[in-house]
């Protein structure tokens, strides 16, 4: 059966996108401990999928992805799934009656508490953070240490498979909070489920920095008439000031156009590499359900 590794451990939100995006009844799910195992994993052909997530709605992009992705590994993207998130404060069972004055320390990814900055002033607002790899990593945490009254921040999945009570839900500071998750790996499309779009991912090194070097690149794609979803820029970590452009392109625009504004930008010395184009998925539209079986631990 082909193998997806995941963040993990399980309960984890990525765990529940790629539940959504690879059903349990075609694929065997693969925990890693971090982004980059999961993308090293795909890259050593170790596994032949992986699920790592890439931006939020809050927070936005989850840089060590980006990272792992220009530095590190050249792994294909094969999909996106845009999915819900929703924050909750969680503790050990045997602490649900402390006060909030007698927490430690809050644990949780670094995404994850950004999301909930507000949330943790108001209510926590001298408690320690602990940032930890994921926000099920958290809760396994708090799970296994009840004499330190930690609290975690996570989905009410990993609360329920670490036996957490859940204190406080839907704490992140604004509503309509999505991530952004991304398939990587073999070409791949979901077994059931019609996707809602297509996207083209590219970076773009530009040869050298000139006023109008960023529109002469961006207007190659307006020109032609291809919508470009999101502009991002990354420090390329070789000179202070000189940057990479993850650039996603709509592809309800035609594929031609795309490859014709990426030979015209390669003409005048951008370096383009091509990170892949992949169906997009939105989680309600896939029908999946994010409730994890909590039997399994
Ligand atoms: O998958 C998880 O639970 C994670 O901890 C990662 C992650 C992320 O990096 O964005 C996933 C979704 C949320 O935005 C918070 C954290």
């Amino acid at each position: 059966m082909n193998e997806v590794a995941y963040l993990g451990p399980r309960g984890t939100f990525t765990y529940e996108a790629t539940q959504a995006l690879f059903p349990k009844t075609d694929f065997q799910h693969t925990p890693c401990n971090s982004i980059p195992d999961v993308l090293t994993a795909v890259d050593q052909g170790e596994v032949a999928y992986g699920v790592v997530p890439v931006e939020n709605a809050i927070e936005g992009s989850v840089n060590l992805t980006h990272d792992w992705l220009v530095h590190h590994v050249h792994v294909q993207v094969t999909g996106e799934l845009i999915y819900p998130i929703k924050q909750n404060l969680m503790i050990h069972t045997q602490n649900r009656m402390l006060s909030p004055s007698r927490f430690t320390q809050v644990l949780s990814h670094p995404q994850a508490i950004a999301q909930c900055q507000s949330y943790l002033r108001k209510h926590l607002p001298n408690i320690d953070v602990t940032y930890v790899d994921s926000t099920a990593e958290a809760a396994r945490q708090v799970a296994e240490n009840p004499e330190e009254n930690w609290v975690a921040i996570g989905p009410q999945s990993a609360g329920k498979i670490y036996h957490l009570s859940i204190l406080s839900t839907d704490i992140q500071d604004y509503p309509n909070n999505f991530t952004r998750f991304i398939a990587v790996g073999k070409p791949w499309s979901h077994p059931s489920a019609t996707p809602s779009g297509k996207k083209s991912s590219l970076l773009v090194t530009l040869p050298t920095d000139f006023p109008g070097a960023l529109y002469r690149v961006l207007s190659s794609f307006a020109k032609r008439g291809v919508n470009l979803s999101r502009i991002e820029s990354r420090p390329t970590k070789r000179k202070l000031g000189t940057y990479h452009f993850f650039i996603d392109a709509e592809q309800e625009s035609n594929e031609l156009d795309i490859i014709a504004a990426v030979d015209e930008i390669k003409a005048w010395g951008c370096q383009v590499r091509h990170l892949g184009s992949y169906p997009c998925y939105f989680f309600e539209k896939i029908g999946g359900t994010n409730r994890v079986d909590n039997r399994e631990r």
